[in-house]
Formats: structure tokens, sequence, C-alpha cells
């Protein structure tokens, strides 16, 4: 199985976010967390700093929307050029409709969950995404600490994903690192966020091959 690391540049030095995207270019993508101070207790940047990264960008962008109207803004972020869109669970009226119009634009569509939501109510939509998203520290800051508590969650989606033949990437977000990222490989993830462990060790692209060969050993 394909496994991929998305340096989130939540992590980043943001004075000097052009050479903080060169460090990490061994990577699979950039991950973007938009943050509007309502879903999330914390602001981070939105659209017209992920216009400037899809730009300036040598890899694509994997976005996380942490807004509360993500029917509003989902499909503005897939037109401005993100790769992935990833919209929560928990914000969403019509889940489908948002996943359909980031498809529409051309973009990934991505479907988040944070640890306490549970899974089930989502299984019978992953024909309707390219991505599904758990969330493995409550969303809004960077650098907490790995949730093992949603492992048997990831499990459940994993075999669910799995059963259907679909290629629905399985994310993990929140925590991961050299210790981590074991575990949720062998849970079923695929696709691995890491910020503070990536941008916060000397040699970022030695992290990243870290990582890479960590996930590797449990890799499905
Ligand atoms: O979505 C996020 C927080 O809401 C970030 O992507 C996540 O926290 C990454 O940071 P770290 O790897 O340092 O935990
Ligand atoms: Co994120």
């Amino acid at each position: 199985m394909a496994i991929r690391i998305h340096p989130s540049i939540l992590a980043a030095d943001f004075l000097r976010l052009g050479d903080e995207l060169a460090r990490v270019a061994d990577a699979d993508m950039i991950h973007v967390d938009v943050m509007d101070y309502h879903f999330v207790p914390n602001l981070s940047f939105g659209l017209p700093v992920v216009e400037r990264l899809v730009a300036g960008s040598p890899l694509p962008l994997d976005v996380h929307l942490m807004v509360d109207d993500p029917a509003r803004w989902a499909g503005d972020y897939a037109e401005a050029g993100a790769h992935s869109v990833t919209f929560h669970a928990e914000a969403a009226a019509d889940p489908v409709d948002i996943a359909r119009g980031i498809r529409r634009r051309g973009a990934r569509a991505g479907l988040a969950i944070k640890p306490g939501t549970p899974i089930e109510p989502y299984l019978p939509l992953l024909d309707e995404v390219d991505m599904v998203l758990v969330m493995t520290v409550e969303p809004g800051f960077g650098g907490q600490s790995f949730l093992a508590s949603t492992m048997p969650k990831l499990r459940r989606l994993r075999e669910a994903v799995d059963a259907t033949g679909l290629d629905v990437w399985v994310q993990v977000d929140g925590g991961i690192n050299e210790d981590t990222i074991g575990e949720a490989a062998d849970a079923g993830a695929n696709t691995f966020v890491a910020g503070s462990s990536v941008f916060g060790a000397e040699h970022a692209g030695d992290q990243l091959a870290l990582l890479r060969a960590r996930a590797a050993q449990h890799a499905h």
C-alpha cells in the first residue's frame, strides 16, 4: 500500500514559508490547516495565503478546513487550486453535496471527523469521497499528543474501505511522529499528516524518511 506523508505548515516558520516548503521537498503533499476561530478556538490562514501557496509550492496542497461553514468555503479552495479539500462532518449539514462540489471543481474531496465523532454514519458515503481523515487529536492546535483511543475507529474505517474496493485514502492528523506512526499504519492509515515532528526536526528530509520507514514496517 502506498504511504503518503503530508507535512503540516502550521508548524512551519510563517516568515519563511517558501524556504520551509523547500525543506520538505521529499514529502507527498503539503497539509494546510485553515482555522476560522469558530469551529476551533484558533485562527490560522485563509484563501489569500492558500492562493500564494498554490502558486509557489512544488508539491500539491492538501487543505484541511476547520471552519464553521464548509458549504460556503470548500468550493473556493478547490477553485484556488488545492489538490485536495477536506471538510469536517461535524460542520456539514449535507456532506455529499459539499464533496460533490469539491470534485466538480477538479479537487479530491476529503471528509474529516473529530476524535469523539463516530465513523459509522459516514461509511455509506465512501463512494462520494477520495479521503477520510480521522483526527488523532482534538483539532485546533499543533504539537498535541496522539490519541490512541481513535484506533478502533480507524480499523473499522480501513475494513469498510477495503470492503468497497475503492481507493479511498485513510488519513490521520495530530501527534504523528516516529513513535506513533506505526500504530496508525497498523490500524489502516496510509496518509499521515505530521507538523511538529517534521518542521521541528533539524533535518526535515531525514525525519520524513524515518516516518516513511516506520509506517512501511506496519503498513497493510
Ligand atoms: O489539523 C491540525 C490541528 O488541528 C494539524 O494538522 C495537526 O495538529 C498537525 O500538527 P502536529 O503534527 O504537530 O500534531
Ligand atoms: Co490538519
